[in-house]
């Protein structure tokens, strides 16, 4: 059986933080404001995931008022995701991803952020894919106050 996921998350740019994104650290002024390393494409992509299992959102499995994530490795959440995936006997078909951000270029980055979801998730590279678009200088995104990431994937039941 196939099942889908959709995912979206929004995170504010500010001082004094790295901005991390598909686990890459990308030089830039500001970086993402989180209770882990706010890296909104893994959150996105996390979320797809465990919607197509029906197993909630990550709030509920890594909650923001626990030490435990506090600044976490977002790369450590998907991984742990993509277990929980594995366990419900699930295989992940693909994944299709998209970021929002006016600034900066994220393009340079991509081969390496899908390398990184594709390891967290032990599946090909083929099966990530990562795009980025401005928003043409609209709304809070526009004004680069913040940054969002929708993400979609398909997951199938393992043949036994
Ligand atoms: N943060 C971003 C945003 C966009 N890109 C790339 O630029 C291309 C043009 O963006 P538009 O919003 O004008 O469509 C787009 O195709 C992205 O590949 C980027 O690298 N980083
Ligand atoms: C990832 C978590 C946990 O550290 O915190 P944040 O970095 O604030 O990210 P968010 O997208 O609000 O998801 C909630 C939490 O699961």
């Amino acid at each position: 059986m196939m099942r889908a996921g959709i995912g979206i998350d929004v995170h504010q740019f500010v001082d004094n933080r790295k901005l991390i994104v598909g686990g890459v650290e990308i030089p830039h002024h500001k970086g993402l404001k989180g209770h882990s390393d706010a890296d909104v494409l893994l959150h996105a992509i996390s979320d797809a995931l465990l919607g197509a299992a029906a197993l909630g959102d990550i709030g509920k499995h890594f909650p923001d008022t626990s030490p435990e994530f506090k600044d976490i490795d977002s790369q450590i959440l998907l991984r742990h995701v993509g277990k929980l995936i594995d366990t419900e006997g699930y295989r992940i078909v693909n994944i299709d991803s998209m970021l929002l951000m006016e600034r900066p270029k994220i393009a340079p980055y991509i081969t390496d952020m899908r390398r990184n979801i594709a390891a967290c998730l032990d599946i090909d590279t083929s099966l990530v894919s990562v795009k980025a678009t401005t928003n043409e200088k609209l709304g809070y995104i526009g004004r680069e106050e913040g940054a969002a990431a929708h993400a979609i994937c398909m997951i199938e039941t393992r043949e036994c």
